[in-house]
């Protein structure tokens, strides 16, 4: 698993740290990382020409402190000083005994960062607040002006940490050294994609059991993924009912089969008016043209993929006592008040447009804050709340940390790749899952499967639903 903490959860963890440490030791362990990481992006250190940006706190003194090593190596380092009278003192008399050189402000930046092989941006760290301010924004300006590579100390300057909202110029990173642990703004968009790969330095801190944000890696997926045993037969596997689709949208039903057929149930039931197109394409369905109530046994319902306005299916489905997923129109159609009493998990598992509407706020808000909004929705709707996107959220009713999946890509924002994930997760839902548990499972398989299957070139809904199978087994392997 991997885990990301507040700066907050970071600032305790630093003072018990440093309380234990000589002076100075703390900032030396991250420098030691952040320089190794410098010279292995660099492939050769000496002989190149490094920039440092350097803002008035201990991001900068980092910075500072990498260039002096970086510099005894045969690099030509030049720091660029914001707030000159401010400059790490420490980091500053290193640098300028290794022979590094210095400019104050940010005009005088211009000619050096043209010319350098690397920058190092050490404006702002975690003591980030708000924007940038004018001087640092002019800064991040010129330096988006160059083709030079950019290495971010702890963090992009300009991202939120906590949030990961980007408001106004923020640094875009090619590789981001971060310290202690991750931030969540490192893995969540829009900051997540100004910070390029990132790299974790180990330096040593406590942190405590409940992180702000975790990421499921291939082994937690594979422990939590449905195996039948010997004695497993389809009902004990769980039967998932698919309440999807329209005689306008029939392949939504179709495509939401796809995935649930290949999410673990044992079994998968379709009600609705397109059951002729799923069984003709996938014949081992159990299709009937009754209400939901009248379906037989599910242990979990996915509701509203291409359901048009038929409002009262989704009613029917929120009423029954299994975990339901509703997505789709059946986000419209969904009454809050029902879902809110309901006993057993709710799933809701919007797009940034559906949650907008659901939260009443324009689709750029929800774009430019996607953890506060997934945390809000779970609190409005008392349910669990996939965010999808480039980086998927999943949070829970009662706050805790929210899970985040980063196997996505650009490949699957595709018509009907929603669908197959319904599917999918629903399978996983009447699998036993819980609703975080099977949403981020959902969106791992869904995500990899994209991956798999596009390969570097487009891809259709139905290829992502047939490259389940290969996720799922390259997740076991
Ligand atoms: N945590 C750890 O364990 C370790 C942490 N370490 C490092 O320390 C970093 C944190 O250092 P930090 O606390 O000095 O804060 P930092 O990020 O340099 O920023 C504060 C400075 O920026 C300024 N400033 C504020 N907002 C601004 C804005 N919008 N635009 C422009 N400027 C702004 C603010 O100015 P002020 O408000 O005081 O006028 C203040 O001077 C951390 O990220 C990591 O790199 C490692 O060395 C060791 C292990
Ligand atoms: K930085």
């Amino acid at each position: 698993m991997r885990t990301a903490y507040s700066v907050e959860t970071v600032r305790v963890a630093e003072q018990e740290l440093m309380a234990r440490l000589p002076e100075g030791a703390l900032m030396q362990r991250a420098v030691a990382g952040l320089v190794a990481a410098c010279a292995e992006f660099l492939g050769r250190v000496y002989g190149t020409r490094i920039v440092l940006l350097v803002g008035s706190g201990d991001n900068g003194g980092d910075a500072l402190y990498a260039g002096a090593r970086l510099a005894k190596r045969g690099a030509g380092v030049t720091a660029v000083l914001l707030v000159p009278d401010r400059a790490h003192p420490g980091g500053l008399a290193a640098l300028l005994r290794a022979g590094g050189r210095v400019v104050r402000g940010t005009d005088a930046a211009e000619e050096p960062l043209r010319r350098a092989d690397l920058v190092v941006d050490g404006i702002v760290g975690i003591g980030g607040k708000g924007g940038l301010r004018p001087d640092a924004a002019k800064l991040v300006d010129v330096l988006g002006e160059t083709r030079a590579a950019v290495v971010a100390v702890d963090l992009p300057s300009g991202v939120d940490a906590d949030t990961g909202e980007v408001r106004g110029a923020a640094v875009r990173a090619d590789l981001t050294v971060t310290f202690g642990t991750h931030k969540p703004g490192l893995l969540v968009d829009p900051a997540r994609e100004y910070a390029g790969s990132v790299r974790l330095v180990d330096i040593g801190l406590a942190l405590p059991g409940e992180a702000e944000l975790e990421a499921l890696q291939h082994a937690d997926v594979a422990a939590l993924l449905p195996v039948p045993g010997a004695e497993s037969d389809k009902y004990r596997r769980g039967v998932v009912g698919i309440a999807a689709g329209s005689s306008r949208y029939p392949g939504a039903a179709v495509l939401a089969v796809s995935g649930a057929l290949r999410g673990g149930a044992g079994a998968v039931r379709y009600v609705g008016p397109a059951g002729d197109a799923v069984i003709a394409r996938f014949p081992e369905t159990l299709v009937s043209t009754g209400s939901p109530e009248q379906a037989g046994r599910v242990q979990a319902w996915v509701v509203g993929p291409g359901a048009g306005d038929d409002g009262d299916v989704v009613a029917a489905v929120l009423r029954a006592e299994v975990p339901v997923l509703v997505d789709a129109d059946g986000l419209r159609l969904a009454d809050r008040d029902a879902v809110r009493a309901r006993r057993a998990p709710t799933l809701l598992t919007p797009h940034a447009g559906e949650a907008a509407a659901l939260l009443g706020v324009p689709r750029e808000e929800v774009e430019g804050a996607r953890l506060t909004s997934v945390r809000e929705l779970a609190e409005r709707y008392r349910a669990t709340v996939l965010l999808k996107g480039s980086t998927t959220l999943i949070a829970s009713p009662g706050g805790g940390a929210v899970r985040v999946n980063s196997t996505g890509t650009g490949w699957l924002a595709t018509a009907g790749s929603g669908d197959v994930l319904s599917g999918l997760t629903g399978s996983l839902l009447a699998a036993g899952l819980d609703a975080p548990d099977a949403g981020s499972v959902g969106a791992y398989l869904h995500g990899l499967a994209g991956r798999l299957a596009a390969d570097g070139a487009p891809v259709g809904a139905h290829d992502v639903a047939e490259a389940v199978r290969e996720a799922w087994r390259d997740v076991m392997d």
